[in-house]
């Protein structure tokens, strides 16, 4: 593509040397460049691109964008000045791509807790309708069928643009991307064109990143602000956010409960271990989850499915037909009547619902082990309530490790271990080799308990010092369990 047509995407303080060249590709990673491309420079949270200008330059690229110029800029290299990398990369990237959110309609789905789900029942929704689909998640991309895998939630402008791209050309019609906190905050989204933005909930985490709850609900804000007056936002009124969230944006305001008066209303009739019994909008419809979060998120996909276009009563009809998302209250029962629960609840308010979700189902008839962790290099804050609330809804915690990064494990528990009194220590171990904590939760067990293994859901590696070792709860509780 021509740098001129790149341009064109947005305004360059200036422009030193030849525009009328061909780009090869576009890269923000020196160390991928090839020959031909275009090198942007981005400031991060470790390096400053900008750096690593004169890098790109001996790997072959023949244009550089970037906030500042170079004192002594290169012979034959053109240069294109820009006030905001973050801003132009994500709309230079999407034009190179060529502009696929202008041939799909793609959803976004922002919030603490319930993405992924969303994102993938909408995405196993509307390919039941028959259509060609994509999918952006933590777990796993997808062009229609084809699996892509992912190490991000919502990944670089690049890498997202490239794979938006495909699906265009593959033809997919709709497109289901999860919109993480940390995306927005670094404009991995900028220049797409949104049909419709969901917003589940917000609650601690990633404080690590945005320090402060304002800044976090802040960026999760910006998503709907941006949003163009021609798409929907649909929003969950029982998330006392709900309505800030959308508070300026101008596109047309949706919204869902399971409490209030809303555009998409819904109820919990049943509840048992197969699933749920739900009245929404007035029809009833049974379905394989299990848990009240759950029936909010599903009420989110009805609604945004109603929203593109879709009838409500064969919405409902799909809806039945799901099945639980990979390492999301994923169950596994043993022979000897023990309930195995592997979910990927990694923030306090997650963990809460899980529980609160297990104790419905419950009713007080067996006892409720749980083992749970927190990552590494990441909020520490959470890691005390985590702790807490595990103890509270929980006969037994066993503290261990998750992915424990570049921190030592027993630094991790001991942060847990901090947020527990001496009542709440009693029913607690602390086992940090996450096997053996496994391991001792389904010794513990009896018939008729239920063991929750949580914060790594879908996850098949422990992270430890920048190596991801094989490890998966659900293989692992599955051995034991049928031992
Ligand atoms: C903290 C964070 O979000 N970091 C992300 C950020 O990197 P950064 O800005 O820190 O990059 P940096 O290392 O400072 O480098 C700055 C620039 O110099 C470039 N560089 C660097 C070195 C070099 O030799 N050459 C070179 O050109 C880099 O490519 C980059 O463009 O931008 C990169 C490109 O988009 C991301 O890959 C990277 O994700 C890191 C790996 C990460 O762990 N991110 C996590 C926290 C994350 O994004 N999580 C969210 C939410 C998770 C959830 O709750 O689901 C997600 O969406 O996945
Ligand atoms: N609507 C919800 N409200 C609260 N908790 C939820 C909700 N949906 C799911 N959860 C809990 O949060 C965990 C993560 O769910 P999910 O993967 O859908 O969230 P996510 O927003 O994609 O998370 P991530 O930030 O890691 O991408 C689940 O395993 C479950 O414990
Ligand atoms: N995408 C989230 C997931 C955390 C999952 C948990 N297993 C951990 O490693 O902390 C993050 O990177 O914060
Ligand atoms: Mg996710």
């Amino acid at each position: 593509m021509l740098l001129n047509e790149l341009l064109k995407a947005i305004q360059p303080v200036q422009i030193a040397g030849d525009s009328n060249i061909e780009i090869a590709g576009i890269n923000i990673d020196s160390r991928l460049v090839e020959a031909g491309q275009l090198f942007m420079a981005m400031r991060g949270t470790q390096a400053d691109g900008h750096a690593y200008i004169p890098a790109a330059i001996s790997k072959g690229a023949t244009a550089i964008l970037c906030e500042d110029m170079p004192e002594k800029p290169v012979e034959g290299i053109t240069y294109i000045q820009v006030k905001d990398s973050e801003d132009a990369v994500g709309k230079i990237a999407t034009t190179f791509y060529g502009d696929p959110t202008s041939k799909l309609e793609l959803v976004g789905v922002t919030g603490t807790n319930g993405k992924t789900t969303i994102a993938t029942l909408l995405y196993n929704t509307f390919r039941y309708f028959g259509y060609k689909v994509g999918l952006i998640s933590t777990v796993c991309n997808y062009i229609d069928d084809e699996p892509i895998p992912t190490e991000h939630t919502t990944p670089d402008p690049i890498t997202l643009n490239r794979l938006l791209g495909r699906m265009a050309d593959e033809g997919c019609k709709y497109a289901f991307m999860e919109v993480s906190s940390h995306s927005i905050a670094q404009k991995r989204i900028s220049g797409l064109k949104f049909a419709g933005g969901i917003f589940t909930n917000l609650t601690r985490d990633h404080l690590d990143y945005h320090k402060t709850v304002e800044n976090y609900l802040k960026a999760k804000k910006k998503f709907f602000d941006d949003l163009p007056k021609n798409a929907f936002s649909l929003t969950n009124l029982d998330d006392k956010n709900g309505l800030v969230m959308t508070q300026n944006t101008r596109s047309k305001v949706y919204t869902y409960s399971l409490r209030s008066l809303s555009d998409f209303k819904g109820r919990v009739l049943e509840s048992h271990f197969e699933g749920m019994l739900l009245d929404f909008n007035n029809h009833e419809l049974a379905v394989q989850f299990i848990g009240k979060f759950n029936a909010s998120n599903l009420l989110a996909v009805f609604g945004a499915a109603v929203l593109l276009g879709k009838k409500e009563e064969d919405v409902l009809v799909a809806l039945s037909t799901l099945h639980p998302v990979a390492g999301r209250f994923d169950a596994v029962r043993s022979k000897d009547g023990v309930t195995a629960i592997v979910d990927y609840a990694h923030t306090p308010d997650a963990l809460t619902n899980v529980l609160n979700a297990i104790h419905g189902v419950l009713e007080g008839k067996g006892k409720v082990i749980t083992v749970v962790g927190a990552g590494g290099n990441r909020d520490k804050g959470k890691r005390p309530i985590m702790a807490k609330e595990a103890a509270k809804a929980s006969d037994r915690v066993i503290i261990t490790s998750d992915n424990p990064r570049f921190e030592e494990p027993q630094d991790i528990i001991n942060d847990m271990l901090a947020g527990l009194d001496a009542e709440d220590m009693r029913k607690t171990l602390s086992i940090a080799d996450r096997k053996e904590a496994i391991r001792t939760a389904c010794m513990l067990a009896e018939k008729g308990d239920v063991i929750l293994i949580a914060g790594k859901g879908h996850e098949n590696y422990q992270e430890i010092k920048g190596v991801k070792h094989h490890f998966d709860d659900k293989e692992e509780v599955k051995r034991m369990l049928n031992d």
